[in-house]
């Protein structure tokens, strides 16, 4: 009865599918709302790499708080491409940047952060693709973790000569644990999703992107017989002291990322990284 009347905010298409975006016009995050199941599928789709930048971090941002309000009954994360779920920050964000943009930038990313990682609902990252730093973060955010064969993901941030910060290790930590995680990012290591799966970095591996997201609804039906409310506040529990650890140093952290990414050194490593992205290419 409830869910009804919350999905009845929803536009309901003709396939028993409700589709909208917080702008009234999908752009850079389609989300789908299952009208049985009240799952969502959020859908990020940025050509070609689905890589993080400003607007596309704000359309996630307030489509999560659009889920959050219309009490969803679970969030599927996926790539509108079978390459890659999301190349990280759009390195341009970081490369050559103005202040005001910067700041914006990386706060759009702590909210999102925030909200995907606090989320009440079930969150599955269905990794149909590449996931590496920002990409991997946006999935380790997630409670639960399936991810197409022979993709890789990690948080590789070494390798650019920048440093992952707090939050983005305490998401790995929380996962694969502390030794796990201290070699991972000191060496920057991308796992393919076969190793990602034994060291639990993942939680299934798929074939292709139908049989992730297929996999990804299975995980809902573990809370069949589970009070959302018992489960919700659980995971609140489990999680908050992860999420103040941001909350409560926002503005430090900001002062921090932008500090570090205009040092001359990580700004020349920036730029060389990005000619390097130009000149290789990954089947
Ligand atoms: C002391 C306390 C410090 C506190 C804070 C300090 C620092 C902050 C840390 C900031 C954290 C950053 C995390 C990040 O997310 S950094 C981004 C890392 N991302 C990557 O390393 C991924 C790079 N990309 C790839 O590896 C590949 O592109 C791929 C994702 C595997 C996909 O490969 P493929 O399908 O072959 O596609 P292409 O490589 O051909 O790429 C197509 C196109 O897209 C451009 N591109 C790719 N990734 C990015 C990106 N992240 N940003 C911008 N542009 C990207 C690529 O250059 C191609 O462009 P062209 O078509 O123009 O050649």
């Amino acid at each position: 009865m409830f869910l009804r009347s919350a999905l009845s905010l929803w536009p309901l298409a003709r396939n028993g599918t409700r589709s909208y975006s917080s702008t009234g016009v999908t752009k850079l995050v389609a989300v789908t709302v299952d009208d049985q199941t009240g799952i969502a599928t959020v859908n990020l789709q940025r050509p070609p790499v689905n890589s993080l930048n400003l607007e596309l971090l704000t359309e996630l941002s307030s489509s999560l708080t659009d889920l959050e309000k219309n009490k969803s009954r679970g969030i599927i994360l996926k790539s509108y491409s079978d390459a890659v779920f999301s190349a990280g920050i759009d390195i341009l964000e970081m490369y050559k940047c103005e202040e005001e943009r910067v700041t914006l930038f990386w706060s759009a990313l702590q909210e999102v952060w925030i909200k995907l990682y606090g989320h009440f609902a079930p969150t599955v990252a269905c990794i149909n693709g590449h996931a590496p730093a920002g990409g991997c973060l946006l999935a380790l955010s997630c409670e639960y973790r399936v991810m197409v064969k022979e993709k890789t993901i990690g948080l590789n941030e070494t390798k650019l000569g920048i440093v992952a910060p707090q939050w983005f290790i305490a998401s790995l930590v929380n996962i694969i644990g502390q030794r796990q995680s201290e070699v991972a990012l000191t060496t920057g290591k991308m796992f393919t999703t076969e190793e990602a799966l034994r060291i639990g970095l993942v939680d299934e591996m798929a074939e292709n992107t139908e049989d992730a997201f297929s996999k990804s609804l299975e995980f809902f039906k573990k809370f069949k017989n589970i009070s959302p409310f018992a489960r919700a506040q659980t995971k609140a529990f489990i999680r908050e002291s992860t999420i103040q650890a941001l909350v409560k140093n926002r503005e430090k952290d900001l002062k921090m990322f932008i500090n570090e990414i205009r040092k001359e050194n990580v700004q020349k490593g920036l730029g060389q990284y990005l000619e390097s992205l130009k000149k290789r290419k990954v089947s």
